[in-house]
């Protein structure tokens, strides 16, 4: 059994990235700037978004949090929206989601200039993806594209089994899996909350990515001897043995599962880490207007 370290690699294409842009700087070129607007106080979007900070500091960008109180009305927020838009310093930005149930995040996302969108949500982005033009990819699946490759999964003729639907993971994993290109070119089954035969889809899979946002769903027996398996899940639960009163648990029973895997990612320390390092790497292509003028 190998463990996927996506934070050993995310740590190595930050580096990567902050060369790159050392050198740009150098020639007189515009530093990245990213900008995130966070909204409320959760607790998850407030570590991911001061991990994304963070990350720009270690990359070399400049960056701006913007905040807003969990009233905010969503005329407030389209308008800071329209603001980033307008504003040319600002290469790409993100709205962290979720967002307050009084906020459309539809439309959220589709005011923002699919050009600075290094989300990857506009459904521009969505739908250049799915077709496989040029656009930002949506952070976590190209995150995990990422370990593929550098761990040379093979991935052509298997069967992957993508659980859970939504719009920022599962959906764009399902598209990207079968992609013709490497990572890709696999026999793609998406499973959800309805689907009758999930553990028996589950233990045919050849590689299996777990995006259901339920603690600790794939259990042993649901997984074939050598298979591939990526946690996508970060859920914050309850515990009496942290300091913060939490445990960030994945969507697999780790300890049960990882003997019969080929490969597998840990939580924390897996996706997790990609994530963050994809956004960045959207940001460079914005700052340097690579996918679009
Ligand atoms: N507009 C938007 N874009 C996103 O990309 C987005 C979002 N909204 N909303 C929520 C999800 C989730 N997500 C994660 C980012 C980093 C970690 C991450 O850094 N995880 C660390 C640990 C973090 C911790 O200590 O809690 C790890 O797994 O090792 C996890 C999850 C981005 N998302
Ligand atoms: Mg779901």
């Amino acid at each position: 059994m190998q463990l996927i370290d996506g934070k050993a690699i995310s740590e190595q294409i930050k580096q990567e990235i902050a060369a790159e842009v050392a050198e740009i700087v150098a020639k007189g070129g515009k530093r990245p700037h990213l900008a995130a607007i966070l909204v409320g106080h959760d607790g998850g979007s407030e570590t991911y978004v001061a991990n994304k900070v963070k990350a720009c500091e270690v990359c070399g960008f400049k960056s701006s949090l913007i905040r807003f109180e969990a009233d905010v009305t969503e005329v407030e927020l389209l308008n800071k929206v329209k603001e980033l838009n307008a504003d040319e310093d600002v290469d790409g930005f993100i709205v962290q989601l979720p967002l307050p149930k009084h906020i459309s995040e539809q439309k959220v996302i589709e005011t923002i200039d699919y050009r600075k969108d290094v989300d990857g949500f506009h459904p521009i982005n969505v739908g250049r993806m799915s077709i496989g033009l040029p656009c930002y990819i949506s952070a976590t699946p190209n995150g995990i594209l990422e370990l593929l490759k550098r761990y040379k999964i093979e991935t052509s003729g298997k069967k992957c089994v993508v659980l859970g639907r939504s719009n920022i993971v599962g959906k764009p994993m399902a598209a990207l899996m079968m992609q013709k290109a490497y990572p890709g070119d696999a026999t793609v089954t998406v499973c959800h909350s309805r689907s009758k035969d999930l553990v028996k889809e589950c233990q045919e899979a050849d590689i299996i990515i777990a995006a259901l946002g339920q603690p600790n769903f794939v259990k042993a027996e649901m997984v074939k001897e050598g298979a591939v398996v990526i946690d996508v899940g970060t859920t914050r639960v309850p515990s009496d043995k942290t300091k913060s009163g939490f445990k960030l648990t994945g969507d697999v029973l780790f300890e049960e599962v990882a003997p019969k895997c080929s490969f597998i990612t840990p939580v924390p320390g897996g996706v997790g880490p990609m994530t963050i390092v994809s956004l960045m790497r959207n940001t460079l292509l914005a700052g340097k207007k690579e996918i679009y003028k």
